[in-house]
């Protein structure tokens, strides 16, 4: 099969967070099972270039009909670890790509309506005919809507569109003009219920909602989160929607990339280990204390990794801190918040504790870093509000570092408390469950947790043990993907 992902992150050369990791992982296992994979991404200046080998011309003078003009776009591709990459490069002065920044700009909903059309506008004219496009959250929500709108009428009746949620918090809102800049038009035809109108807003179009609306298939990332999105609020107001596709949608777990996070080949650390050898993972934890500056004791270190926002409950992650702390651990966070007020919060919390032996907060973005901690640590709190998969705790579980997560979405579908999950024999469970949102519910997993290290090693051992046993490649969802495809390519 030719398959070609359409997204606005590819890790490591486009990483914000979880979703530039899924779209490499996903490539490279259908590329193993012997498919042919391509990516369409944005070209950023702020991307990682020292990731992408052989970047060269594709595509010169690719004109994108946008309003009454055209866009001038290049296309320059190259290999990200393996993977074949086109990036767009619109020439204007809107400077679409040239920010300094993946996200965060006021006119996102523009941007990303301009790089779904430059999409489709260079499969066409470079003459690519893929039998699915996969397309990614909803920077791209509008390519099946083009596509099965307007480039169907010029040639690309034949393609077929999986659409996979990873947050259905941000869905893409814009008004009327969009319309226009795309060549969409027909106002009363968009906002029409059964289409782009969005569920809440009479005024706007909703990118996500024509995904879903538009696809000839649709996944979020974890079959509890399906759930979840579908009949509770989860869903951010398109759970209505999602009930009027059901046929269509449904939830996939995303793997990890054993070849990326696997310490016994990682080259960003110094001591590589196995489940079976676990020397390293002892030297990693002084590596990373001697790297934070953090005192050399006998104590745990507990870690959280992931992006500072509502989404990931940082007032428990705040709280989970200074509770740690209390009870004799040591704590090291690494995280990047786009809130302005969830960064400052931090950035004092960080002055505060700065000559604090035993925590070390550092507040950016670092894939290097976040190596060393996954495996200097021993467990890794996720206490997310909502959380639709979770790439944290399953890269935790590799690592040996034992999670300690909310009961929500993904979470759910991977963790398995080891004193109460019924579900799972003793024997099969991996790390640390609580439900409640509040200081009491993730005070008493910690307490277990903590408990176990310190007075039952040999126990916790075995939790470590039982949890890198867990198979979370990308084995399994890579079969379901080449599944729903095939199911919708003969459609
Ligand atoms: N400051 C930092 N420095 C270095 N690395 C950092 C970092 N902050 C985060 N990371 C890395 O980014 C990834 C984050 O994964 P998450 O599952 O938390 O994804 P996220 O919430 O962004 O995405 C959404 O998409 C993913 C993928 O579908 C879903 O798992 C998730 O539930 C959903 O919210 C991990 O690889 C982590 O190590």
């Amino acid at each position: 099969m030719y398959i070609v992902q359409v997204a606005s992150e590819c890790a490591p050369v486009i990483k914000a967070g979880g979703l530039g990791d899924v779209v490499y992982g996903l490539s490279r296992e259908l590329e193993n099972r012997g498919h042919t994979v391509e990516l369409i991404l944005p070209k950023y200046d702020c991307m990682r270039y020292d990731h992408i080998w052989g970047l060269h011309d594709a595509y010169r003078d690719l004109l994108v009909p946008w309003y009454d003009g055209a866009i001038r776009c290049q296309v320059d591709c190259g290999w990200v670890h393996g993977r074949l990459c086109f990036f767009i490069e619109p020439n204007s002065d809107d400077y679409f790509f040239n920010r300094g920044c993946y996200y965060g700009c006021s006119d996102d909903p523009m941007r990303f309506a301009f790089f779904s059309k430059a999409a489709l506008e260079f499969l066409l004219k470079s003459n690519k005919r893929p039998d699915v496009i996969h397309c990614h959250d909803w920077q791209t929500g509008l390519i099946p809507v083009m596509l099965f709108e307007m480039y169907k009428y010029h040639g690309m009746e034949h393609q077929r569109v999986c659409y996979t949620i990873h947050n259905f918090k941000h869905q893409g809102i814009a008004g009327a003009d969009i319309l226009q800049a795309t060549g969409l038009n027909n106002a009363t035809y968009y906002f029409q219920d059964e289409r782009l109108k969005d569920n809440f807003n009479p005024f706007a179009l909703n990118y996500m909602k024509g995904g879903i609306v538009f696809s000839n298939y649709v996944t979020t990332v974890s079959p509890n989160h399906a759930w979840e999105a579908h009949y509770t609020d989860m869903g951010c107001g398109l759970g209505h929607t999602l009930h009027l596709h059901q046929h269509k949608f449904s939830g996939v777990l995303n793997g990890i990339d054993y070849d990326i996070w696997n310490p016994e080949i990682d080259r960003y650390i110094p001591h590589p280990y196995t489940a079976e050898n676990r020397e390293g993972k002892v030297k990693n934890k002084q590596a990373l204390r001697q790297r934070l500056l953090l005192q050399d004791t006998d104590k745990p270190i507990i870690c959280y990794i992931g992006r500072l926002d509502q989404q990931k409950g940082v007032h428990l992650v705040h709280h989970g801190i200074y509770y740690a702390l209390q009870q004799g651990a040591q704590f090291v966070l690494l995280g990047a918040a786009t809130e302005p007020g969830i960064h400052s919060w931090f950035w004092h919390e960080k002055q505060h504790l700065n000559n604090h032996p035993d925590v070390h907060l550092e507040l950016g973005f670092n894939e290097e870093l976040s190596h060393l901690i996954y495996a200097g640590a021993d467990m890794i709190v996720v206490p997310s509000h909502y959380e639709p998969c979770g790439l944290t705790q399953m890269i935790g579980l590799k690592y040996g570092t034992v999670p300690i997560v909310r009961g929500v979405g993904g979470l759910v579908n991977t963790v398995f408390d080891r004193d109460y999950d019924e579900s799972h024999p003793p024997d099969a469970r991996n790390g640390y469950v609580f439900f409640q949102t509040d200081h009491t519910a993730i005070e008493s997993a910690i307490d277990r947790a903590l408990e176990l290290w310190q007075h039952h090693p040999q126990a916790f051992a075995q939790l470590v043990t039982q949890g890198m046993d867990y198979d979370y490649s990308w084995n399994h969802p890579g079969e379901s993907y080449v599944a729903i495809y095939d199911r919708i390519r003969h459609q």
